[in-house]
């Protein structure tokens, strides 16, 4: 009966798929040196009668760690090795042929990844929905949970560090723009589990401070302390934890701005706190401030102060210690308490995020700011257009605009901040930011008024320019900070010889944006 063979040969494939159980998988994420190699071995190694399969993934020609774990496995097949490129973006086809073949081969009960140091989990967790007829993962393999760990020693320079992936040489690709303390922060905030590692090297206080300062920035998380990666492994493996939707609600500054206010950590006073504004910031104002001590002295200042009592400072921080003070004397109309708080009296700023409206004219007027802000690294980048910038006939059809509108339905122009910080005095930072806002006299004054204004943050930005970019005329290459490789915005960058950067030049993130309107 030709019909019915026919039917049985179309059915087997669907029957197979049926039959396998999607294959569960843990990534492994963390710096380098963060000791994830030392945690992978753990888990071959232990007693639990898994089949368990990797994915060793390395930067380098010599994937060093895929040998380590080739002297533990017990087939060839049982291990792959992923090298000269990052799963994240180069590899990440790869990965996904990777886990296909792996799960449908039916020979494991679990699979777990090791990224490389430098590898961002969203991307990678993305490759586990993608939908297609050749590979359609979904179908065979099971995010279940996303681990990182971080490196009790080095946590806290590595979030205070100033450094480009670049300038380390940890770029998998030309014209990386990444840098250090945003790749730490987004490992952190997309985590399921956060083992806090090597607690064997640290004192107790720091390691307490690590662990009050994740919980804030990822409240989703669980947080687990290690010496050479020695947790429970149901911590890790099986847990069903990871979900995309949590994932992306996970953020401690996301929570903060949806109102999911997550308890305060008194002990090391880790607290956050939303700016809310409908004026915008007076430029030069804010420009003092975001170069001041309570931007940059990070959490290696905190980590090394007592709780509550920061101002105690690392070796080889005198020389900005200075320039803070510098900052904090040439700052015109700036109360003294506020200048305090530049000083870093009032503790420290650790992350912040979220939209800002810069008196920058008409510029200030038409674009959004998008601010993004981990350790010392601080981005005030002109992004998409305020919606009150544009013609109401010509938004999209179910489109509102971003938050506060008047009576004539214009004006969603605002500033609205996660602002979290180690040893911070929030009642006095507020304040402090507050008068980085226009005051009633200076606001009456108006756009053209402003755009008069020294203006260091945008003063600088070719406007056409970036409405070309923003409508997607301009070519990407052609784009100055593409070629540097830096943000747009001089406290973030702010090396000798970098004409892009002095000139002009800003990059867009739109992912960001599109969370801050969320
Ligand atoms: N003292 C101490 N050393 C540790 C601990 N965990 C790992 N190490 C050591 O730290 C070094 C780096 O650990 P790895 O496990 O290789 O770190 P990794 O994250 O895999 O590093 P990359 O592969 O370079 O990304 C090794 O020498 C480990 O033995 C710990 O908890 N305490």
């Amino acid at each position: 009966m030709a019909s019915a063979a026919s039917g049985a040969d179309t059915a087997a494939p669907a029957l197979l798929e049926a039959a396998i159980k999607p294959l569960p998988v843990t990534i492994l994420s963390g710096f380098l040196g963060a000791g994830k190699t030392t945690l992978l071995k753990r888990i071959l190694q232990a007693d639990h009668g898994l089949r368990i399969a990797v994915i060793v993934n390395d930067m380098a020609e010599l994937n060093v760690d895929a040998s380590i774990a080739g002297s533990i496995v017990e087939s060839k097949e049982q291990l792959v090795a992923m090298q000269n490129g990052c799963i994240c973006c180069t590899l990440r086809e790869d990965l996904l042929v990777e886990v296909a073949r792996l799960a449908k081969s039916g020979s494991f009960d679990y699979l777990v990844i090791e990224s490389t140091g430098v590898s961002e989990p969203l991307p990678v967790a993305e490759t586990f929905t993608f939908e297609s007829d050749d590979a359609p993962l979904s179908k065979v393999a099971r995010l279940d949970t996303m681990v990182t760990l971080l490196d009790a020693v080095n946590f806290g320079a590595d979030l205070d560090s100033m450094d480009y992936l670049e300038d380390r040489d940890w770029a998998p690709k030309e014209e990386d723009e990444r840098n250090v303390s945003q790749l730490l922060i987004d490992q952190l905030e997309f985590a399921d589990v956060v083992i806090i590692n090597k607690i064997d090297l640290a004192d107790e206080p720091s390691v307490g401070r690590i662990e009050a300062l994740v919980h804030r920035l990822n409240p989703h998380a669980k947080v687990l302390r290690s010496t050479k990666g020695d947790v429970p492994l149901e911590s890790i493996l099986n847990t069903g934890l990871f979900s995309m939707e949590e994932a992306a609600r996970a953020p401690g500054w996301l929570k903060e701005l949806r109102g999911e206010h997550v308890p305060e950590t008194e002990e090391y006073a880790v607290t956050s706190f939303v700016l809310r504004s409908h004026r915008p910031f007076h430029p030069a104002r804010l420009n003092a401030l975001m170069d001041s001590k309570l931007f940059s002295a990070g959490a290696v200042a905190a980590s090394k102060s007592v709780a509550g009592a920061p101002g105690a400072h690392a070796e080889g921080e005198a020389e900005e210690a200075e320039e803070a003070a510098a900052a904090a004397a040439s700052s015109e109309g700036l109360s003294e308490a506020t200048k305090a708080v530049m000083r870093g009296e009032a503790g420290y700023i650790v992350r912040s995020k979220g939209i800002a409206w810069v008196a920058s004219g008409e510029g200030g007027m038409t674009y959004r700011g998008d601010w993004s802000h981990s350790g010392r690294l601080v981005g005030l980048e002109p992004a998409g257009r305020w919606w009150a910038a544009i013609p109401k006939e010509n938004w999209p059809e179910g489109m509102t605009p971003y938050g506060w509108v008047d009576e004539e339905g214009v004006g969603d122009r605002q500033t609205e901040i996660v602002v979290i910080g180690m040893g911070m005095d929030k009642e006095r930072v507020e304040a402090a930011l507050r008068t980085c806002i226009v005051t009633d006299e200076e606001f009456a004054a108006g756009p053209a008024a402003w755009a008069e204004w020294e203006d260091p943050i945008w003063g600088d930005v070719d406007w056409e320019e970036h409405a070309a970019e923003q409508d997607g005329e301009e070519d990407e290459e052609e784009h100055g900070h593409d070629d540097c490789g830096h943000d747009h915005h001089s406290h973030e960058c702010g090396e000798e010889g970098c004409d892009e950067c002095e000139e002009d030049g800003h990059s867009e993130d739109e992912e960001d944006n599109a969370e801050a309107e969320a």
